[in-house]
C-alpha cells in the first residue's frame, strides 16, 4: 500500500525561541487529495510547507512523506514559494527558470548536465500549461508579476511532482488565467496530491472537498462546513463575508477578510 504522501504527528514549531508558530499539529492527508490551506496572516501556513519540503524542521513531533522525512521525499515534490527569490540582474530565461524545475526530479539527464530533449520538451508543456510557452526566451526579470507568478507553476509542475505544494499559486493572475488553473489542478489531483494556500474562499470552496485550517492549530473541515461560526473559529477574529477587487467581482467570487479592528 502507498505510504501517506503527507502526515503529521504533534508537530510544534518555533522560530529561535519566540512562541510557538505551530502548537501540536496532527493531521494525514492521502493519496490523490486535493486540499487548501486557509487562515490569517501570520496564522502558519507557510511555515507548514516550509516543514513539508524540509526547509524546516520540527521543534518537536515528526512530519513524514511518503513514510520518509522530507528531505528523502524531495524528489517527488513540487513547490511553488510565496515570494520570489531572483536577483533580478540574473540573466536567466523563462524557460530557464522552468528548467531548473527538472533539476528536482534527480537532476537534469542530458551530457554534462545540460537539459535534454524531454527536459526541453517537459518545460516547453509545463509553460504551455500555464499559457507562457510564447514567452519562452523571455528574459525573467522583464515579466509582469502575475507572469513571473505563473512561470513558477510551471516551474513547480517541470518536475513531474507526486506532491505539489503551491503557497497563494493565484494571488497576482488575471481570472482567467486563474480559471485555466482551477481546472489545471482539477486534473492534476486525478492522479497527484495538491496542497495549497489561498486566501479566496471562492475559488477554494468550488474547488476542493476539504480545507486545512491554520491558526497555530491545524483543523481540517469539509469545505461545506466553511461558513459563518467556522470561519470565525478558524481565524479567531471576527470576519467579514466581502465581495471585493475588481478581479474577483468579475468573477462574482465571495471572499472572506479579517476584520482588521478585531486583529
Ligand atoms: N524566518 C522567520 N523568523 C521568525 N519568525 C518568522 C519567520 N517566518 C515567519 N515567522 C513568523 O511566524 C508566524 C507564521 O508565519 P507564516 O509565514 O507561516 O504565516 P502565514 O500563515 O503563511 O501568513 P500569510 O498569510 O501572511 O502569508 C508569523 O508570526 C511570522 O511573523
Amino acid at each position: 500500500m502507498d505510504k501517506l504522501p503527507v502526515s503529521f504527528q504533534q508537530v510544534s514549531f518555533s522560530y529561535e525561541n519566540s512562541i510557538p508558530v505551530l502548537d501540536d499539529v496532527s493531521f494525514d492527508i492521502h493519496a490523490r487529495e486535493l486540499v487548501a490551506m486557509v487562515g490569517p496572516n501570520g496564522g502558519g501556513k507557510t511555515t507548514l510547507l516550509k516543514l513539508m519540503t524540509g526547509m524546516l524542521t520540527p521543534s518537536s513531533g515528526s512530519v513524514s512523506l511518503f513514510g520518509k522525512k522530507p528531505l528523502y521525499a524531495r524528489p517527488r515534490i513540487g513547490y511553488m514559494p510565496q515570494y520570489l527569490h531572483f536577483d533580478p540582474d540574473f540573466p536567466i530565461t523563462v524557460r530557464e527558470v522552468v528548467l531548473m524545475g527538472r533539476l528536482g526530479r534527480g537532476g537534469i539527464r542530458g551530457f554534462l548536465g545540460w537539459p535534454d530533449k524531454k527536459d526541453r520538451s517537459k518545460a516547453m508543456e509545463c509553460l504551455a500549461h500555464v499559457e507562457m510557452d510564447t514567452l519562452a526566451d523571455r528574459p525573467f526579470s522583464d515579466l509582469s508579476g502575475g507572469q513571473k507568478q505563473r512561470v513558477m507553476i510551471a516551474r513547480a509542475l517541470a518536475c513531474e511532482p507526486e506532491l505539489l505544494l503551491l503557497d497563494e499559486p493565484t494571488a497576482n493572475v488575471d481570472s482567467q488565467t486563474e480559471s485555466r488553473f482551477m481546472a489545471l489542478l482539477e486534473e492534476l489531483s486525478e492522479k497527484i496530491t495538491v496542497i495549497m494556500v489561498s486566501h479566496d474562499m471562492g475559488f477554494v470552496s468550488a474547488l476542493v472537498k476539504s480545507v486545512l485550517c491554520v491558526n497555530r492549530k491545524v483543523v481540517v473541515h469539509p469545505t461545506s462546513e466553511l461558513t459563518g461560526t467556522a470561519i470565525q473559529d478558524i481565524y479567531n477574529c471576527s470576519m467579514q463575508m466581502v465581495r471585493h477587487d475588481h478581479r474577483c467581482t468579475e468573477k462574482g467570487h465571495t471572499h472572506v477578510i479579517p476584520d482588521q479592528r478585531s486583529l
